[in-house]
């Protein structure tokens, strides 16, 4: 057993182990990781967040996300904001904005003095090649049977997998019944996050979104990006748009297609801990 020193953090209640790989490198086991994110033998989260230097000359750390399955993913949008306050309160850097590499991705995160967080998350994916998804050609909604019943749509990239659904009310969604089948759908070779997006009007929407590798989240950043691209993209949302989350709000901007996602939201730290693992 060993000691390990932690910061747990949350944006919007999507919440976070985070843990320092700059000052001393860390290899986590998946079991090392699902017993972190447990909620009753651990410390909880639903995600786990480890800073390295960076490997790419053009970034100033890399971040790397597991998932509370103890699953390694690509992005995290609300822990990209919760890791660059993290980097400026441990003392790993004293500049604002910063580029993290992440994956093949990287996000360009400026922390502002009076508390948001904006990040420029880099362009949406939408070849279905590259998402993963199974699908003959690009397009705006897909058809997907999923326990027996034909659903629409919008499968997305922000360097991690997202299926989009359109719902009436978000209240009302059938995210428990629907959330892990779609999760676990055969034509997302990665799995995929599942998002149910209620259109408010041109510059408001409502999201709730079933995690891959977690289950349903307070708030997902990522998911909130992929929401905007796909209403824009139906021609339902202007370029910027408030996203209600159960957590809270995520304001994202996207002016279009080739264009990177803008994201702003809230990045909290809330407490200090040390755990033996
Ligand atoms: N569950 C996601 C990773 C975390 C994304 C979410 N917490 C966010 O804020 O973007 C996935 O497997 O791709």
């Amino acid at each position: 057993m060993e000691r390990l020193a932690f910061t747990k953090m949350q944006g919007l209640g999507n919440d976070f182990v985070v843990l320092d790989g700059v000052t001393r490198r860390l290899a986590l086991a998946p079991e090392q990781i699902r017993h972190l994110a447990d909620r009753r033998l651990g410390v909880g989260c639903d995600q786990v967040l480890v800073v390295e230097p960076a490997t790419a000359p053009d970034a100033d750390f890399r971040y790397r996300i597991f998932n509370a399955d103890g699953g390694e993913v690509e992005h995290c949008g609300n822990g990209v904001r919760c890791l660059a306050r993290f980097l400026l309160e441990r003392g790993l850097t004293e500049r604002r904005e910063l580029t993290l590499q992440t994956g093949e991705g990287r996000a360009v995160v400026r922390v502002c003095s009076d508390g948001p967080v904006t990040v420029d998350m880099g362009p949406p994916i939408l070849d279905p090649a590259r998402i993963p998804f199974q699908a003959p050609a690009e397009a705006t909604s897909y058809a997907l049977r999923v326990d027996g019943t034909m659903l629409e749509i919008a499968a997305v990239s922000m360097g991690n997998p997202h299926a989009v659904l359109a719902v009436e009310d978000v209240d009302r969604a059938p995210v428990a019944q629907l959330g892990p089948s779609i999760e676990s759908h055969p034509d997302f070779p990665r799995r995929v996050n599942a998002g149910f997006m209620q259109v408010v009007d041109r510059g408001h929407i409502r999201l709730r979104v079933f995690e891959r590798g977690v289950g349903e989240t307070l708030a997902c950043g990522t998911g909130a990006c992929a929401a905007v691209v796909a209403g824009r993209l139906r021609g339902w949302l202007d370029d910027s748009v408030a996203v209600d989350l159960p957590g809270g709000r995520l304001v994202i901007h996207w002016s279009g297609r080739g264009e990177p996602v803008w994201m702003t939201g809230p990045a909290v730290t809330v407490f200090d801990g040390v755990i033996s693992i």
